[in-house]
C-alpha cells in the first residue's frame, strides 16, 4: 500500500483565481450536534469553515445555535428538526457532511431518513460517526450519491460487517466495492480506499487522540470536496493535512486539541497551495 505523498496536497490546493467569490467554492450543509454532542458539529463547522468553503449551513438541536454562532458567526442555522427547513435547504447544497454527534436515537433516524430521501445524486455526501452506525443498526438504504464514508475502525467493523482483527486490504477492498464509494478507515494510521486503489496517511500522532478528531476531520473533508475536482485527491489531502498540522504542532505539545488543528488549516494550506 502506497504512501500519501504531498505532491498530492500540493497539487489540489489551488490558488484562488482573483475574480472568484463565495459561490465559487462551494455550499456545504452539515448535519449533526443533538443535545449532548454540539461540540461535535460545531468543530465540524469550523473545520469546513476553515478549509475555504465558501457558504457554510449547519443544520442541528436549536440547543446548540448560541454556541455555534460563538464559535463560528459565518456559519449559517438551521433547524435540523424542522421538516420545512430541510426541505428547503437540502436540494442548495454541493456537498453534505452527516454524522457528528447526530446520535443514534429515533430522532436521529427520522432526520438521516429524510436526509436521505431529499438529496439528489449531484450531491456529494460525506457520512460519518453515528451516521453509518445508524445504517447497520437500522438497515438503512443508501442514496444513489458519491458518498465518503468515514469510519473509525468500529464504525468500519458496523458498516462492513468486517471485525477489527480482520480488517486488512483485501478485505476491506471486497466491501468497498461493493459499496462502490471512498472510504477513509480512521486509526493511527487512515487508510483511504476507492474501487481502483488505497493509500496510506503516513502521518499522524498520538497525541490527537482526543473525542472531536474525526468530527474535525469530516469537516475538512467537506470543505475539501466541496471546492477542489477531484475527489479522491481532495479527501487525501484533507486526510495528509490534518495529521500534519498535528505533528508539526506535537513537536512542541503533549496533546493537539482538534480546535489547536482548526486554527491552523488556512496557514497549512497557504503553504502547500499549487504554485505555478
Ligand atoms: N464533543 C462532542 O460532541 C463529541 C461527540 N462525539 C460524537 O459521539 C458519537 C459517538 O461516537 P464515538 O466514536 O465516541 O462512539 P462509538 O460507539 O461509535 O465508537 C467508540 C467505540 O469504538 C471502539 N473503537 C475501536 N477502534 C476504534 C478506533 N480506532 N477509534 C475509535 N474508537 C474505536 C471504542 O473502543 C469504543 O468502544 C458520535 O456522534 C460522535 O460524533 C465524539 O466525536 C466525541 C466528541
Ligand atoms: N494514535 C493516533 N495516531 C494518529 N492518529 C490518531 C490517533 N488516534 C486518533 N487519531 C486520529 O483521530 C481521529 C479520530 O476519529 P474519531 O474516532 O472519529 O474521533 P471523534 O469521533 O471523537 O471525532 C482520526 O482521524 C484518527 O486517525
Ligand atoms: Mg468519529
Amino acid at each position: 500500500m502506497k504512501n500519501i505523498d504531498l505532491s498530492v496536497v500540493k497539487n489540489t490546493i489551488r490558488v484562488r483565481p482573483n475574480d472568484s467569490y463565495k459561490g465559487t467554492y462551494g455550499k456545504v450543509g452539515l448535519i449533526g450536534g443533538n443535545t449532548n454532542f454540539g461540540g461535535a458539529i460545531i468543530m465540524a463547522t469550523e473545520a469546513a469553515l476553515n478549509s475555504g468553503a465558501g457558504l457554510i449551513t449547519t443544520l442541528t438541536d436549536p440547543v446548540n445555535l448560541t454556541s455555534l454562532h460563538d464559535h463560528a458567526p459565518e456559519a449559517m442555522f438551521a433547524n435540523y428538526n424542522d421538516d420545512s427547513e430541510l426541505e428547503k435547504l437540502i436540494p442548495t447544497f454541493n456537498v453534505i457532511v452527516i454524522g457528528p454527534g447526530l446520535g443514534t436515537n429515533k430522532n436521529s433516524l427520522k432526520i438521516i431518513s429524510k436526509v436521505f430521501k431529499l438529496v439528489n445524486n449531484k450531491q456529494i455526501l460525506v457520512i460519518d460517526s453515528s451516521a453509518i452506525t445508524m445504517i447497520n443498526q437500522y438497515d438503512l438504504t443508501l442514496p444513489d450519491n458519491q458518498i465518503i464514508f468515514t469510519p473509525h475502525q468500529m464504525e468500519w467493523q458496523r458498516l462492513s460487517g468486517i471485525k477489527i482483527s480482520d480488517q486488512n486490504e483485501d478485505n476491506n477492498m471486497k466491501v468497498v466495492n461493493k459499496l462502490d464509494s471512498i472510504v477513509v478507515l480512521k486509526s493511527h494510521h487512515t487508510e483511504i480506499y476507492n474501487k481502483e486503489k488505497v493509500f496510506k496517511n503516513p502521518g499522524g500522532t498520538p497525541a490527537q487522540a482526543t473525542g472531536g478528531m474525526g468530527d474535525t476531520l469530516a469537516g475538512m473533508i467537506g470543505g475539501f470536496v466541496a471546492q477542489f475536482s477531484n475527489e479522491y485527491n481532495a479527501v487525501l489531502s484533507a486526510v495528509f493535512l490534518h495529521s500534519a498540522i498535528a505533528d508539526e504542532l506535537a513537536k512542541n505539545q503533549y496533546v493537539v486539541l482538534p480546535t489547536h488543528i482548526i486554527q491552523r488549516i488556512p496557514e497549512f494550506m497557504k503553504k502547500y497551495e499549487k504554485k505555478g
